[in-house]
């Protein structure tokens, strides 16, 4: 088991994502704004589902590291804590997937 979270990343993020550091690649996507970062978290989960379909494995846990570093930029950029999207993971136990997508609102 890994000693890093998901808490632990978007720590960094927070931190990094408002310095100014010139070599900081998530102030720079910060500044971009959440279209641009929303853009690029498009881009990194499409390149996972290339390597799931693909079946390659070391490519896989290396663009899912991209997805969710690129999530973390997102939901700070819309100032979204992962505790929030915890909050609802919590809310859900207890309920098959199929009850909860039942359970949604009509579109
Ligand atoms: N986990 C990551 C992480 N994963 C991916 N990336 C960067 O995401 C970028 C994606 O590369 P691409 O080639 O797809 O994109 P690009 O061509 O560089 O960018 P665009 O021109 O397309 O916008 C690369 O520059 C990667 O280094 C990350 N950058 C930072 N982190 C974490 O954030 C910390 C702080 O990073 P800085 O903000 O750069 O100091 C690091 O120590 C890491 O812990």
């Amino acid at each position: 088991m890994s000693e890093f979270s998901l808490d632990d990343l978007a720590a960094i993020v927070k931190r990094r994502a408002y310095s100014d550091d010139a070599s900081s690649y998530t102030a720079k996507l910060m500044a971009k704004g959440p279209a641009r970062i929303a853009k690029k978290f498009g881009e990194e989960a499409v390149e996972a589902v290339i390597a799931a379909v693909e079946g390659d494995r070391d490519a896989l846990v290396s663009e899912t590291a991209d997805v969710l570093y690129h999530l973390a930029v997102l939901l700070e950029s819309r100032g979204v804590a992962f505790d929030a999207v915890f909050a609802e993971l919590a809310r859900r136990t207890g309920q098959t997937g199929l009850e909860e997508k039942a359970s949604r609102p009509a579109e």
